[in-house]
């Protein structure tokens, strides 16, 4: 289980994560919904333990363990994976190359051709491409998933797992996100679009860095529509707005 205790994340002085508490068992498939803003990415940096993405209060455990002052390179080596929202470049590393950790994943040239394959691109036309900027957003986005395919990581987090990739792709999104649970990971899509939130068990509603809400998809999904659909202050805290209108 990786659980995320009593968080907050300040940077200089603003407050972006207010004492939240989330938690991602194995065998469940996860969201963390809100609208621009909310700090939906931040969590995902403090779980991946990006350099400058240290708590400033909470801790982080995975397994009873903690591991908030690990860095992202120990999480990695644990099974922690974030799929970017906006996919990194490689200058110089093919495809294949990128996909096998340069052959050292122990994965045959069938099993990449197949993984490219099920993220929508031909293994022909793409295996020997440069993961640089020669290729789109969008196939870059489709090579990551791919390597989620072959590496098989414990926790993954799909950052805006759409973004850049056309509206037909999102069943080949949910295939993926049903796939880690299949090799028994933990999918945990971050999301500020309640379609892409559909296909998970359990979502944490997330507005100005603040948990609104906890519970079962289909529920958070409905309190996220009539709340946050309607709402003209997103981000703002309620408190704030108080004190604007001077009750
Ligand atoms: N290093 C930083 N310095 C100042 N503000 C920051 C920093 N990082 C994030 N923020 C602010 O914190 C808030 C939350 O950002 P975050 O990227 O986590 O939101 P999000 O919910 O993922 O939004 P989106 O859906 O637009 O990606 C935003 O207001 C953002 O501008």
């Amino acid at each position: 289980m990786l659980k995320l205790e009593n968080i907050s994340y300040s940077v200089s002085d603003k407050k972006i994560l207010d004492n939240i508490s989330l938690s991602f068992s194995v065998g469940k498939k996860y969201s963390i919904l809100g609208t621009n803003g909310a700090g939906k990415s931040t969590i995902g940096y403090l779980i991946m333990g990006l350099e400058d993405y240290k708590p400033t209060e909470g801790k982080i455990f995975l397994d009873g363990k903690d591991i908030t002052q690990k860095n992202v390179y120990e999480r990695s080596r644990l099974g922690i994976t974030l799929m970017w929202q906006e996919p990194a470049r490689y200058e110089g590393l093919n495809v294949y190359t990128y996909l096998t950790l340069g052959g050292k994943l122990d994965v045959t040239k069938d099993e990449v051709e197949e993984a490219l394959e099920k993220v929508g691109l031909d293994p022909f036309l793409y295996m020997k491409r440069f993961v640089d900027k020669s290729l789109s957003g969008g196939e870059r986005k489709r090579v990551e998933l791919a390597s989620i395919i072959l590496l098989k990581p414990k926790y993954v987090i799909f950052d805006e797992p759409d973004s850049g990739i056309d509206i037909m792709s999102l069943d080949m999104i949910n295939n993926i996100v049903d796939y880690v649970v299949s090799y028994g990971g933990t999918p945990i899509v971050i999301t500020h679009r309640e379609e892409m939130a559909y296909n998970t068990d359990e979502a944490y509603l997330l507005c100005a860095g603040k948990i609104l809400a906890h519970d079962n998809t289909k529920k958070v999904i409905e309190i996220f529509k009539n709340l946050c659909n309607a709402c003209d202050h997103p981000n703002v805290p309620v408190t704030k707005e108080l004190k604007i209108d001077g009750r």
